[in-house]
């Protein structure tokens, strides 16, 4: 069984939930037309980083909209990440919807990234994003997150075969971005897809350059540096396949690593 994946590679709008929200219907449904299985969105795209204002910004309507739009359309939905109020906090926070509406996973960023005062503004997650996706084991992880292999190969000790990868990577290290992904493909033999923004904001312009990479570590579509719908198919039995030519998780040795 394949699916198709469509990634949103959009512009966000510096602090203008309301704009962004409509271009993103918009897009879902330009997606959806396509007869997709899975929609994905990039980090932060209701707000940007416009975190000193975040306090007012707190969407919690996107929510019962994804869930809407997933359950019409008939497709999933990886609704990439949303600044979500909980208490006295905000997190970077994540949600995946099925086919049917129904929330099927909810994951806050862990690893706050200092370079873009996430520290300042946000509180960090305490637990994993692991969820199954058309019974298909799956993860998600949020942008920075991608620098801690740890984090990664804890997912997928616990068994995802496709990682999800929402981001608002900046420009300058387009490398590290590109780089990062394979490895962390290549080291644990799963999907990564990857949904990163483009444009820019105040202090900071963006990548694009969202990529699918198979768990050989091919890069099996790669977006460019501007708005763009990308469509790919991936086959997760792949999965299997590579686990079995070269059987890294039989060869651990964890008894030596701490
Ligand atoms: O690690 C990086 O270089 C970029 C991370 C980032 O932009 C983020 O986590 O929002």
């Amino acid at each position: 069984m394949t699916l198709k994946v469509a990634l949103l590679q959009i512009d966000i709008a510096f602090g203008d939930p309301q704009a962004n929200i409509k271009k993103a219907e918009k897009w879902i449904e330009k997606a959806a037309n396509q007869k997709v299985d899975l929609i994905m969105l990039p980090e932060m795209w209701t707000t940007g980083y416009d975190l000193a204002r975040l306090h007012n910004m707190t969407e919690n309507t996107v929510q019962s909209l994804m869930s809407r739009l997933a359950k019409v359309n008939q497709v999933n939905i990886m609704a990439g990440s949303v600044a979500k109020r909980e208490g006295a906090h905000i997190y970077n926070t994540s949600f995946v919807y099925d086919r049917k509406g129904t929330l099927i996973s909810e994951y806050k960023k862990v690893h706050l990234f200092r370079l873009m005062e996430e520290e300042k503004y946000l509180a960090a997650g305490h637990t994993k994003g692991e969820f199954q996706l058309e019974g298909i084991p799956a993860a998600t992880v949020i942008c920075y997150d991608i620098r801690f292999p740890e984090w990664i190969r804890a997912h997928t000790l616990s068994g995802a075969r496709l990682l999800f990868v929402p981001a608002e990577w900046p420009a300058p290290r387009l490398d590290h971005w590109r780089t990062l992904l394979q490895s962390r493909a290549i080291e644990n033999q799963c999907f990564v897809i990857a949904c990163n923004r483009v444009g820019e904001d105040p202090k900071n312009v963006f990548a694009g350059h969202s990529l699918i990479i198979d768990p050989w570590g091919n890069i099996i579509a790669e977006g460019s540096d501007q708005e763009e719908l990308i469509i790919e198919d991936i086959d997760p039995m792949q999965v299997e396949e590579v686990r079995k030519m070269i059987p890294i998780y039989e060869d651990r040795r964890p008894e030596l690593y701490f």
